[in-house]
């Protein structure tokens, strides 16, 4: 069956994103989120990149306003019931998104797929809490949503062909390039990324060199948009010291051994741009 209503779970940043480039595609988006005033923060950043867009002139103002009137407001599970595909952008922890799935198993229509943009966790394991773990898949974005062209596509160990075939077409609809990975901590991704990043935070904490200094060797020896620092901020800390814990927990190996002074600025509630402090302080 063809996917035309999807839910997004999660209006952050990745989740008003993904709602975003849906809507765009000409979903029906539902964005859910649990608190009003995070679904207003959320559809406040999709609102000002369509606005970018218009004043660009790459959309006109007719466009923008289509696009935000295919994304409604939910705040309650429950608004799941005739949705084709859900994808799940609520915060980095196993035991939330476990919960969201069991949940939504019970209330998603029999054939929707339920799609997590999980950085780390196992697909399987977020799978097995659920009756239908063959349509369960791994879809993950990276930020900003709407910039990026990479999806990674996993599947858990009981995903079927089928369900791969949907989620890789629907990630061409939204102008986008999938690509395969196994199912291990960290994927591609953030298996590469997030080491490189603990290591500029240890060598900050180490005095090898100032924040500015690691983020001019990355970006202008390197060729890197941003540096790590900077990085870890746009990602946001605490996304940060969760998959440095996933990689640990899930590898094994002492060499993924989250940064001290991560664990210390997360600890702080200094989790980047989004709380307006992390390495760098944000307007
Ligand atoms: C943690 C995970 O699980 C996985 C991940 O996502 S890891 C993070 C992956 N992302 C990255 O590594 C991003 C690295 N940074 C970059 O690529 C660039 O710095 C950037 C694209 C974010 C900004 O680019 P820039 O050239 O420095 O700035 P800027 O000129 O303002 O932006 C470039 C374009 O992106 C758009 N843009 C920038 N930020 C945006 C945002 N948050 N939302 C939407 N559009 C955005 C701008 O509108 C601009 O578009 P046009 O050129 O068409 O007008
Ligand atoms: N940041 C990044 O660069 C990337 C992140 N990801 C992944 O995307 C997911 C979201 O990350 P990101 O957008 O950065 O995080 P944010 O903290 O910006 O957003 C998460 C949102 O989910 C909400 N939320 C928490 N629990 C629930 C729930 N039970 N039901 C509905 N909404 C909930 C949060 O509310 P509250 O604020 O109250 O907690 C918040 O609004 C994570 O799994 C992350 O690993 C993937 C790719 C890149």
């Amino acid at each position: 069956m063809a996917i035309q209503k999807v839910m997004v779970i999660g209006a952050g940043q990745m989740g008003s994103g993904i709602a975003q480039v849906c809507a765009q595609a000409g979903y029906d988006v539902i964005l859910n989120d649990i608190k009003q005033e995070f679904w207003d923060r959320g559809i406040g950043v999709i609102t000002k990149n369509l606005s970018r867009d218009v004043e660009k002139g790459r959309k006109t103002e007719a466009e923008k306003e289509a696009v935000l009137n295919r994304i409604s407001k939910s705040l309650d599970l429950r608004d799941a019931v005739d949705v084709d595909l859900v994808i799940e952008a609520a915060t980095e922890n196993m035991d939330i998104k476990q919960s969201i799935f069991k949940e939504l198993d019970a209330i998603a229509p029999q054939h929707a797929i339920l799609a997590t943009n999980t950085s780390s966790l196992p697909i399987t394991e977020i799978a097995a809490v659920t009756e239908r773990p063959e349509q369960v898949i791994g879809m993950h974005f990276m930020n900003p949503v709407p910039v990026m062209k990479l999806v990674e596509v996993i599947r858990g160990l009981a995903t079927t062909d089928e369900v791969y075939k949907e989620i890789e077409q629907m990630t061409i609809q939204l102008e986008k390039t999938p690509v395969e990975v196994n199912d291990f901590p960290g994927f591609i991704s953030n298996r590469i990324l997030l080491p490189m990043i603990n290591e500029a935070i240890y060598a900050l904490y180490e005095g090898v060199a100032t924040k500015e200094a690691i983020d001019d060797v990355m970006k202008l020896g390197m060729n890197h948009p941003m540096g790590p620092l900077t990085l870890a901020d746009f990602i946001g800390l605490d996304t940060c010291l969760y998959i440095m814990e996933i990689l640990h927990d899930g590898l094994g190996d002492s060499k993924y051994r989250p940064c001290p002074l991560l664990r210390k600025y997360v600890a702080a509630g200094w989790l980047g741009r989004k709380s307006g402090r992390g390495f760098y302080v944000y307007e």
